[in-house]
């Protein structure tokens, strides 16, 4: 059984159709990707999944076999999906212990959840390289590509079973590029599925073990990665060229 499966899955927003019956299964352990030109309803499928801000229109939305549609963003994230976003989100005024630690906390009731949940914090801090200024610094101070780590951190810190990465290269310099790979990889490689949305092709490709084009809020084209990209209605509408696909 997949981990996370949409079935004819649509959100409109007045006549605009943002997302237009998709469906797709993501298995437990890959890392799926999702591509596709501005506009063609990436960001809202993500919220659409994590139910943050809203659910689907219409459409069957399960996962590991548990219909999701229609439940609220805190008990989606209960079952154990976590998401970043698209803009580094954080609370600036914290530290960046503080801001993991929101994350290690929710939905931890047992006996002993605060020690827990710090172990937890400090543990994904020091995964994704920030364990060094975990105290000393706000979050505000820190880089993009340091707000994207904390981002990722705080995720991690909630023990999801499956993660929604919203453009986690955008703004990012090639050698930060780099380093983000190999964290997501090693995200993976701790059992967490991943669901990623990006616009660099060469991030997309070498991470993911299949691949989805949206356009116009609809699947374009879905498989392995290398035929997909081959695939002359992608090249058309999302890369433009075939230049731009090497
Ligand atoms: N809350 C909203 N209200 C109205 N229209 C929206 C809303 N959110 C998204 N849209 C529209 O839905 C369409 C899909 O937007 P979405 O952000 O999902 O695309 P995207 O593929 O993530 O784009 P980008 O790569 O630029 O982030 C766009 O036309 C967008 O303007």
């Amino acid at each position: 059984m997949a981990l996370l499966e949409l079935d004819d899955v649509s959100k409109a927003f007045g006549s605009l159709k943002a997302v237009d019956g998709v469906s797709f299964k993501v298995e437990a352990g890959e890392i799926f990707g999702i591509a596709g030109p501005n506009g063609s309803g990436k960001s809202t499928l993500f919220n659409i999944i994590t139910g943050i801000p809203f659910g689907p229109d219409r459409g069957h939305i399960r996962f590991d076999g548990t219909a999701i549609n229609g439940k609220s963003g805190h008990a989606i994230a209960r079952l154990g999906l976590a998401r970043t976003f698209q803009r580094e989100t954080s609370f600036d005024g914290l530290t960046v212990f503080e801001n993991a630690l929101i994350g290690a906390s929710y939905g931890r009731k047992e006996k002993g959840a605060a020690a827990a949940a710090r172990e937890a914090a400090a543990e994904a801090l020091e995964f994704v390289g920030l364990g060094s200024v975990s105290f000393g610094r706000l979050a505000g101070e820190l880089s993009v590509f340091e707000r994207k780590c904390l981002m990722l951190a705080t995720a991690i810190a909630m023990q999801p079973r499956m993660l929604l990465l919203d453009e986690p290269a955008s703004s990012l310099t090639k050698p930060e590029i780099e380093t983000s790979i190999g964290l997501i990889r090693r995200t993976a490689e701790r059992g967490i599925t991943i669901l990623l949305i990006e616009h660099v092709l060469t991030f997309l490709m070498s991470l993911s073990q299949h691949l989805l084009v949206l356009n116009n809020g609809r699947v374009l084209a879905a498989g392995e990665p290398a035929s997909v990209i081959a695939d002359q209605r992608v090249i058309e509408a999302y890369l433009g060229t075939r230049r731009a696909v090497a």
